[in-house]
């Protein structure tokens, strides 16, 4: 790949602490297993919001797949349909929502909403009609983060030809996304009342938050700092899962995202409370390596040594999968 793209993808805020954060964090766990649990007939299969799905791992959205393939989102969706699980299409994809549906599997649409609230509305409802079935509100980006491998490299723009192709309003003019640092809590309600969809939010890392979120009737919260693209210095996600989830609750479902490469990094975030989880980074390597073929078999992949990894730790369904087997090693 341009080594320029590459750095896109692979980069992160500042120092980039946090996106090694995210790494280190599960290198500092362990697992407890349990033992003669009788784990031969095992269940990965998980239902997120009315949405049955063949495992717990989901694809994050990420900008930009045409500068990874030539097939674009369309061959992100073709993979994780066949790997029966849910995309979550960003708001800056390549490709129009529409075709993106045509690959067949469930989708959810991301948003960041924007200070024009017509073309926000507008937007809301295009997904709502091309099936998308649940709004990701990002929620960590008032500003852009300081990406200092973009900048080092003058990476602004998408290359002459391609454009976030959702972005365009009803004259056929792509709009620029803007990062409104204006947003507020209202702005959640606002959007529960055009849209029947699941609202999600996603970029939540402090209890407090995840407090607000359910008491402004959100659907769902994911803890996110954005593959440490955003704030550099923020907490690792799966050490903020567990206060995110004792503050929940159980009242909504709380995913996670951040660092999440192996079936036992899954199998911890769920034992640590998570619904499912989300992966960015290793998707867009897999699309860029063997399209939607290579994003189909790196989901299985994964999903494959959770299954595994879940039998030598004495869980046969996620639900099995609890705290007490997670250690902080010495
Ligand atoms: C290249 C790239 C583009 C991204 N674009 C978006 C985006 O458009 N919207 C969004 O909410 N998050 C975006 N993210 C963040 C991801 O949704 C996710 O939070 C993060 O990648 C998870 O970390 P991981 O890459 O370690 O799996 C992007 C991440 C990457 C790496
Ligand atoms: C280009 C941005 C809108 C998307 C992105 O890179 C991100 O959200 O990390």
């Amino acid at each position: 790949m341009n080594p320029v793209y590459d750095d896109f993808f692979a980069g992160g805020a500042g120092e980039e602490r946090t996106l090694r954060g995210n790494l280190a964090a599960y290198d500092r766990l362990r697992i407890v297993p349990r033992v003669l649990r009788a784990t031969g007939d095992r269940d990965l299969r998980t239902t997120l919001f009315g949405t049955d799905l063949a495992t717990p791992v989901l694809v994050a959205p990420t900008a930009f797949h045409l500068l990874a393939h030539p097939g674009g989102e369309v061959a992100t969706a073709r993979g994780a349909a066949a790997a029966g699980t849910a995309m979550v299409v960003s708001m800056a994809a390549t490709q129009p929502v529409e075709r993106i549906a045509g690959a067949g599997g469930p989708l959810w649409f991301q948003l960041y909403p924007q200070p024009d609230l017509a073309f926000t509305a507008a937007l809301v409802k295009r997904a709502e009609a091309a099936g998308c079935r649940a709004l990701v509100v990002t929620v960590d980006s008032p500003v852009f983060g300081r990406r200092e491998r973009d900048l080092r490299n003058g990476f602004t723009d998408l290359p002459d030809g391609l454009a976030c192709e959702n972005m365009r309003d009803d004259t056929g003019r792509v709009r620029n996304i803007e990062m409104d640092p204006a947003l507020g809590w209202d702005r959640i309600g606002w959007l529960r009342g055009i849209t029947g969809l699941p609202v999600l939010v996603k970029g939540i890392l402090h209890p407090q938050d995840a407090r607000l979120a359910v008491g402004h009737g959100v659907d769902g919260v994911i803890v996110s700092n954005h593959g440490g693209r955003q704030l550099d210095g923020a907490i690792a996600t799966i050490d903020a899962l567990p206060a995110v989830v004792e503050a929940v609750g159980g009242r909504i479902p709380v995913l996670v995202d951040g660092g999440i490469r192996r079936g036992t990094d899954v199998l911890i975030a769920l034992a640590r409370g998570a619904a499912a989880v989300l992966v960015g980074r290793p998707v867009l390597d897999a699309l860029a390596r063997g399209g939607a073929d290579g994003v189909r078999d790196h989901l299985r992949t994964l999903t494959a040594d959770l299954d595994h990894v879940m039998a030598l730790a004495g869980a046969k369904r996620p639900a099995e999968l609890t705290p007490d087997l997670v250690a902080v090693a010495g």
